[in-house]
């Protein structure tokens, strides 16, 4: 049960799975306060906790609740967004500014089409059908919603929908009635073929979405599920000939934007010719990752890490990406960019810029932004002489053979493009002055994993020094953020070892999600889907964000084409090449996860 609704209205929430409804209404009262009132509860669930949650100021409300009718109430500053939990199931609140932006959440006036644009490839398949059907399972999506599938190749929508069930999936926790649910989101499924510069194609689109719209207020979300090369050529079709007439209109753009700071600023020039800067959605799914979600919280929200953060603790920041698989399939794609394109300069960057933020004012959307533009650009450009970079090459183990990069078929003989890359980076401010972030990604390693590694300074004066001996790396504290996979934040600690003697051994304060939590972790896209409908922008890219991020890696990324640097060979399945652990050494520092 995850419902939207706004102030000054109420509304019924049907559980079948609490099998229980109750409704909740929501009112602004004279000292501008909402007012947050559950009623007809049923009796099972009197003398229970309601809790209410403001995220801004940390305040909870626990509310017990007594009787059936208006059961508990509650106040909240108007232009928050309180969270009421209830039987663990979270149901968001929305301020009123936001009212308008979620018209069509619970209300029967309006509607939301989601059209996926390019539907026919990997990223629709793989990810973007999946999350669309979580969110409808999880009865996030709008009572009026469709989505459609656009692209050239032709299909009736049976076909479509065929396609599309095949990506689908029920969760692990497998609730009952999935295959209903999946037969009844497939109904709302459609598709159109037509070319992606055409407008006469679209037109025909525009009738398909208004004969679903059926005459209700309509709000449009495009995803860009193409190449780059045609993005602009389907906004501005998209835009003229099937664009909402009394709703939103909004567009997810995909990566890669550009390829450096030139074709970035012509990709974003070419969009805002048909498109307001709030109406671009530029997805890094990194950001709608859960842990990277939580950071802030772990910052903001915990007295013990956030005056810890700064150059007078942290030693330096790791940001590690690595993959156990190659650019198989991929290939031609990737040879155009390579790793600093596909990964450090978007997902690692991103990362550190919330890692590295200052305070925003609010969680609001802007404030964040500004704060992450404020950080990025007081980074120094990155250097070519803090920068590893890397490509596999072929490895047999185990009597398999494992292909180099260049074996696939799409990269070009003898390319150059790395599929590893380290390197050091600096933020020229007071609270980071001097510390090294390290950021490592590979395709093709020994393993699969994303991670943040905080390795805080040597305890000065350690009076257990020689409990440990001469390894201070080992005996240093190290706040580890596993991204993925196996979700978990562990502290290193230095402890005794139980028994009559002294001896320390460094320790895990482990915070592993699958222990703690029952509750499934939701794809990236799903978050990042339900918030583009949502019209909240927090966790996209804004344009000067992307412009600085080109800023930052643009002039080393010329002068690597320039100079022909040739990438260190490393073997399929290894931890990379040794060019890595040379950059780290030269800031006398080792990378974290060479002990695990
Ligand atoms: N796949 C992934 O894991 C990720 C992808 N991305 C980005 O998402 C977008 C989509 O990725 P992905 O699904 O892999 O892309 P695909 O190569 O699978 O292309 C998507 C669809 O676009 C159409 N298409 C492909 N090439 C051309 C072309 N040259 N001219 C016109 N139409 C073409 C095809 O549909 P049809 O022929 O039916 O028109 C194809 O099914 C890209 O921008 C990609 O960089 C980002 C992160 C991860
Ligand atoms: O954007 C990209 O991300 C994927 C890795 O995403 P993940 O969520 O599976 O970690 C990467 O494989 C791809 O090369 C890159 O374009």
């Amino acid at each position: 049960m995850s419902t939207l609704y706004s102030p000054n209205c109420s509304f019924s929430v049907n559980d079948s799975r609490l099998a229980t409804s109750f409704s909740i209404s929501s009112s602004e009262s004279q000292d501008s306060q909402q007012r947050i009132t559950v009623s007809s509860l049923p009796k099972r669930f009197h003398r229970q906790n309601l809790y209410l949650h403001s995220p801004r100021n940390q305040r909870r409300n626990a509310v017990r609740m007594e009787k059936g009718e208006v059961a508990a109430t509650a106040s909240f500053p108007a232009n928050e967004t309180p969270m009421t939990r209830f039987k663990d199931e979270l149901l968001k609140i929305k301020s009123s500014e936001e009212c308008k932006d979620v018209a069509g959440f619970d209300n029967e006036e309006s509607a939301v089409t989601i059209t996926v644009v390019g539907a026919s490839g990997d990223l629709a398949k793989k990810k973007i059908f999946p999350a669309l059907f979580h969110l409808y399972y999880e009865d996030c999506l709008p009572k009026h919603f469709t989505v459609f599938g656009y692209a050239r190749s032709k299909m009736t929508d049976e076909e479509f929908r065929n396609m599309v069930s095949k990506t689908l999936t029920c969760r692990i926790d497998k609730r009952e009635n999935c295959s209903e649910k999946m037969d009844e989101f497939l109904r709302r499924c459609f598709y159109h073929s037509g070319q992606y510069d055409s407008e006469e194609n679209f037109v025909e689109l525009d009738k398909k979405l208004r004969e679903q719209e059926g005459g209700r207020i309509s709000n449009r979300l495009y995803y860009l599920s193409i190449p780059p090369n045609i993005f602009i050529d389907a906004v501005r079709c998209a835009s003229s000939s099937a664009s909402s007439v009394n709703g939103w209109t909004r567009v997810i753009v995909e990566k890669p934007f550009g390829r450096d700071s030139e074709s970035s600023a012509a990709l974003t020039r070419g969009l805002k010719q048909y498109l307001e800067e709030d109406q671009i959605f530029r997805i890094d799914h990194y950001l709608g990752k859960e842990l990277v979600e939580n950071l802030s919280v772990l910052r903001f929200s915990n007295l013990i890490f956030e005056p810890l953060w700064s150059r007078q603790y942290i030693r330096n920041v790791q940001l590690i990406f690595s993959e156990d698989f190659g650019t198989e399939g991929r290939g031609g794609y990737f040879d155009h960019y390579g790793i600093i394109r596909d990964i450090l300069q978007n997902h690692l960057l991103q990362i550190l810029a919330i890692f590295a933020m200052e305070t925003p004012v609010s969680l609001k959307a802007e404030d964040i932004r500004n704060e992450k533009v404020k950080v990025l650009r007081s980074m120094k450009p990155l250097l070519l002489e803090n920068v590893a970079i890397g490509q596999y090459k072929s490895h047999t183990r185990g009597g398999i053979t494992y292909p180099a990069y260049t074996d696939d078929k799409t990269v070009p003989k003898g390319s150059r493009t790395p599929t590893f890359a380290a390197a050091a980076l600096f933020i020229d401010n007071a609270r980071w002055d001097g510390v090294p972030f390290l950021m490592k990604a590979g395709k093709a390693l020994h393993t699969k994993r994303a991670e943040i590694r905080v390795q805080f300074r040597h305890v000065p004066g350690n009076l257990y020094n020689k409990s440990f001996g001469t390894d201070l790396d080992q005996a240093t504290n190290e706040l580890v953020i596993r991204l993925q996979p196996d979700e978990a934040i562990y502290l290193k600690i230095n402890n005794k070892v139980p028994g009559l003697g002294m001896r320390l051994d460094n320790s895990h304060l482990n915070l592993h999600y699958a222990a703690r939590y029952s509750k499934e972790i939701p794809d990236a896209y799903e978050r990042l889907l339900l918030d583009a409908i949502e019209g909240e922008r927090r966790l996209f890219i804004r344009s000067d964000e992307l412009d600085v991020a080109w800023e930052l890696f643009t002039p080393v990324l010329k002068e690597m084409e320039e100079k022909k640097i040739i990438p260190e060979y490393y073997p399929y399945g290894s931890r990379g090449p040794v060019g890595a652990h040379y950059l780290a050494a030269k800031y006398n520092l080792r990378w974290g996860d060479m002990y695990v």
